[in-house]
């Protein structure tokens, strides 16, 4: 296993917030690593200082080998950080952009026209070269962005929430374009608030509070969902979440899409008494089954879990 990304106890803080508490991973070269977690858990936190941009208060972390801080100015030849609001220049062109970040990363003039053009091939935008980055569609001007932070071929790339806000179709093809690059060789560090784009990720790191609280294969974590989980479709939603979330043999209750998720630790029981103990309090039940959990479930119940865990409130 060669190593592309590891850290050791890195630590930051910010006041009383400890944003990033004593960090230990382990990225292997040429997978995809995806972050998830809650607003304020601490993504942007851990990528930035993987970048070398933010000093860690404590612990150290290697990109390709190059301590972050040390040798945090060679290691910006190797990498390609897209932030959460990249800074594309409105007014100029897809290639007036692409010339810009060329000639910002010192692409040498002998190769450029070739990297921007394939570049442009790469994430479909060759049609689109004389428009105004302005002008773009949201999942253009992502995949402009992605674009801009290849120009030097970086070895790593870190993108923080690099499809917030974007439509699903254009979800798919800038993660097309990202299984391209993993298939050359690249290392890619992501944060992404969307399950199924942390289901195409090789491994996954729940983050919480600065914590990575579970961290594994996707796949791995919903095998590892070993309790009973019913899909429940009622016709008043939240009186239903409320009142299974006092019932004994109810673990856990949230909402899920239009549907109840219910978990609990025999499928049966649960569904014949929920039945009844609904009709007595006059909420109907149009359809009640036993499902797998998704990757969201595994999510879900893992952060509720934690916040419990700290005799935090719960949410839905
Ligand atoms: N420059 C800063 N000054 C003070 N506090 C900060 C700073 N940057 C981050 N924090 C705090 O550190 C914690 C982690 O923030 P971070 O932005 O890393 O989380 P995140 O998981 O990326 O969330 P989001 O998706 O909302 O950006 C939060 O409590 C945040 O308020």
């Amino acid at each position: 296993m060669e190593e592309a990304i590891r850290s050791s106890m890195l630590t930051k803080r910010f006041g009383s917030v400890t944003a990033v508490n004593g960090l230990d991973l382990l990225v292997k070269k040429g997978t995809i690593f995806g972050l998830v977690g809650p607003d304020g858990a601490g993504k942007t936190t851990t990528i930035r200082m993987l970048c070398g941009i933010l000093l860690p208060d404590e612990g150290e972390a290697f990109v390709g080998g190059y301590n972050t801080v040390a040798q945090g100015e060679r290691l910006k030849e190797y990498i390609g950080y897209m932030p959460q609001r990249f800074s594309l220049y409105g007014d100029l062109t897809v290639m007036e952009n692409l010339e810009f970040y060329a000639e910002i990363y010192q692409v040498p003039r002998q190769v450029r026209r070739e990297k921007i053009k394939k570049l442009l091939a790469f994430s479909n935008l060759t049609a689109h070269v004389g428009k105004l980055a302005d002008q773009l569609s949201g999942g253009m001007k992502q995949k402009l962005a992605l674009s801009c932070n290849l120009i030097h071929t970086p070895a790593y790339l870190f993108l923080d929430e690099p499809t917030t806000g974007v439509d699903p179709v254009a979800r798919r093809e800038f993660w097309k374009i990202l299984f391209g690059l993993k298939n050359q060789g690249t290392t890619i560090f992501v944060s992404t608030p969307y399950m199924d784009e942390a289901e195409r990720c090789d491994e996954v790191g729940l983050m919480y509070n600065g914590n990575i609280m579970r961290l594994d294969k996707p796949e791995n974590m919903i095998m590892g969902f070993e309790r009973e989980l019913l899909s429940v479709s009622v016709d008043n939603i939240f009186k239903a979440r409320d009142y299974a979330g006092e019932l004994p043999y109810v673990e856990d209750v949230y909402i899920y899409g239009e549907e109840l998720h219910i978990i609990a630790d025999d499928f049966k029981y649960a569904r014949d008494r929920l039945v009844l103990d609904f009709k007595d309090k006059k909420i109907t039940t149009f359809d009640i089954k036993k499902i797998s959990p998704s990757l969201e479930d595994v999510f879900i119940t893992s952060v509720r879990e934690m916040k419990k865990g700290i005799g935090g409130k719960q949410g839905d």
